[in-house]
């Protein structure tokens, strides 16, 4: 499939700007995009006055209700039972972000004399997206795979999760770690003297030195505090959850009945009313409060690769796979940069900075173990 007839080509061109109607997604799906085509949703907590449901936190319930597609759609999905309409839109939608197995040629030919870096999501990437976040677990298929691809590309693991969650899911010893969104980052230490000045040297689990990068370290005390509040005042909504992943939170409300959401988001708001560091954004069915900083997963991507040897190398071509809001900012920094390739995993329509699709994590395992033959391959 050549890409170029369809794509932009991410390291030769701009791109076009992101448009909603280009997709001629039928209104029917519209309302379950309609949270990835907007920006982040940031509650501006602090100056809203308390009331039952506010601005804030009815925008917020806005945003809760058209994350979720209606379960006609997704059950049809997941059974392979799929309208006409879903299949058209999402067939009009693999135009604009052609399936990375397709286009497996097209990205090889391109990465044919470079240096591939991978840089992965944890969940809806690597694990399928499932109701309990304590029960999220990678198979053991994707786990050697993964073993695999470490051995012949640089690779990195970016979650929202605290980073140490993450590799108790992950358990290997050969990636980077990157936990809370990129805020909190273990990686090889660094040859060279850059502009990050703020990161320490530390030992990993086995006792190698390593260096560890906490952008905001200063939030810990305010997170726990705030994870605390949090805890008790949804202890009474059946199915809520707040995970601490360290340098964030996430408050859960897939398990919570639709009813409740709004009491969800007033809860929240009132909880994180007072912080003025703190921000709130839109996951999948999660609330994420995060410290206001001037740090997303795109830095940390530009991070790991300097820290990986690979910064500002013409022959590197970093690949990103993600499923979230939250990797946006990743693919941003790919495409504005016209450095390399993200790839969204998504099995609905979705607006996005990415240049590839991939539908779920078992297309993603796909992916994977081809780069790993097309390497071995080349080598030979
Ligand atoms: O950056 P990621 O690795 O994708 O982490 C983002 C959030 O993922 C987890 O929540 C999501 O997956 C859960 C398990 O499948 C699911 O139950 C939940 O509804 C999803 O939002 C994780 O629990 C969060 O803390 C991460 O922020």
């Amino acid at each position: 499939m050549d890409v170029k007839s369809n794509h932009i080509d991410p390291l030769l061109t701009d791109p076009a700007p992101l448009s909603k109607s280009s997709l001629r997604v039928p209104s029917g799906l519209l309302q379950y995009s309609r949270a990835a085509f907007s920006p982040s949703l940031f509650l501006t907590v602090s100056r809203m006055e308390a009331g039952i449901i506010d601005i804030c936190t009815s925008s917020c319930l806005d945003s809760m209700e058209s994350s979720s597609p209606p379960h006609k759609v997704s059950r049809d999905f997941n059974n392979d039972l799929v309208s006409a309409d879903t299949n058209v839109a999402y067939h009009t939608w693999l135009l604009k972000y052609p399936s990375a197995l397709a286009s497996f040629e097209q990205i090889t030919n391109f990465a044919e004399g470079k240096r591939i870096a991978l840089f992965l999501d944890y969940d809806g990437t690597l694990s399928p997206i499932v109701d309990d976040p304590d029960c999220a677990f990678m198979s053991n298929d994707m786990r050697a795979t993964l073993k695999n691809v470490a051995t012949c590309f640089p690779t990195a693991i970016i979650s929202g999760r605290s980073r140490d969650k993450v590799y108790e899911f992950v358990g290997l010893t050969e990636l980077n770690y990157a936990g809370s969104h990129g805020m909190d980052i273990m990686s090889a230490v660094r040859q060279s003297s850059d502009d990050y000045s703020n990161y320490i040297q530390s030992t990993d689990k086995q006792g190698k030195e390593v260096d560890l990068f906490q952008p905001a370290s200063e939030f810990l005390p305010m997170i726990d505090e705030v994870f605390n509040s949090l805890v008790n005042s949804t202890e009474d909504i059946h199915g809520a959850k707040v995970e601490n992943n360290k340098f964030c939170l996430s408050v859960h409300y897939r398990n919570v009945d639709e009813k409740d959401w709004a009491t969800v988001a007033q809860r929240v708001h009132d909880v994180i009313r007072n912080y003025h560091r703190l921000r709130l954004t839109h996951g999948r069915k999660v609330l994420e409060v995060r410290p206001v900083i001037d740090w997303d997963k795109g830095k940390a991507v530009t991070y790991l690769l300097e820290s990986l040897g690979l910064g500002n190398c013409d022959d590197v071509l970093p690949i990103y796979v993600g499923d979230d809001q939250t990797d946006e900012d990743a693919f941003k920094v790919l495409r504005e940069g016209n450095r390399g390739y993200g790839i969204l995993v998504s099995s609905v329509p979705k607006e996005s900075n990415a240049f590839f699709s991939l539908k779920d994590p078992q297309e993603v395992m796909e992916f994977l173990t081809s780069l790993v033959v097309w390497k071995k391959k080349s080598e030979t």
